[in-house]
């Protein structure tokens, strides 16, 4: 199998971090799914050669959820060599909430990526009240990473506008890829 330049590793506890990663994946090319809750030492190993990796996770009680929180650590073995040094990174999380304390759940990604030596890519997406027609794009305004919500209808969706703004945060993290990855 050729290796991907593109990795997104994520967790996902009742499916809506899932939808959040494969939307971004759309348009990214080539990419691999890591679903961290049974990461398998070829996951490691593709994760270890992709210039780029995605970190997505929810956001349980205002941080990364904690089965996402054990990969981190485990990722932590890199470290001391800086192993991942130079990757680009981005992130994303899902939550109920506007808020939801989301931005929590980011700097815990983007302060790992820092820690590991990684470049940070953030969101560009400006919609509205900015840009009015642009109604439903980065609803959160979060430009650190991507921030998605469900719906909260216990129905098992996301916002269905959040899909969007993960295909385009998707796309540019495929164009940084080809840039400087
Ligand atoms: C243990 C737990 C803690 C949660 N904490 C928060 C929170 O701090 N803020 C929030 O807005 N939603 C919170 N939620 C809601 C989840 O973030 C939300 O349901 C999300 O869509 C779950 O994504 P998943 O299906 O990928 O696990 C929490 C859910 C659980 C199970």
């Amino acid at each position: 199998m050729t290796q991907a330049p593109i990795c997104i590793a994520y967790f996902s506890g009742f499916g809506h971090t899932t939808q959040i990663a494969k939307a971004l994946a759309t348009d990214m090319g080539q990419v691999r799914l890591v679903d961290v809750d049974g990461i398998t030492a070829e996951d490691w190993a593709a994760l270890d050669a992709a210039p780029t990796l995605v970190f997505g996770a929810p956001t349980y009680m205002g941080s990364t959820a904690a089965k996402f929180g054990l990969f981190l650590e485990e990722a932590a073995e890199r470290w001391m060599e800086q192993a991942w040094q130079d990757k680009l990174a981005a992130g994303f999380t899902v939550a109920t909430h506007p808020s939801g304390d989301k931005l929590a759940a980011l700097q815990r990604l983007s302060v790992f990526a820092a820690q590991m030596g990684m470049i940070w890519v953030g969101q560009t997406a400006i919609g509205a009240p900015v840009f009015p027609e642009r109604a439903g794009l980065n609803t959160d305004g979060s430009w650190l990473g991507l921030m998605a919500r469900d719906s909260g209808q216990d129905d098992g969706k996301v916002m269905s506008q959040d899909l969007e703004t993960a295909r385009i945060f998707g796309r540019r993290i495929r164009a940084a890829t080809e840039r400087w990855g």
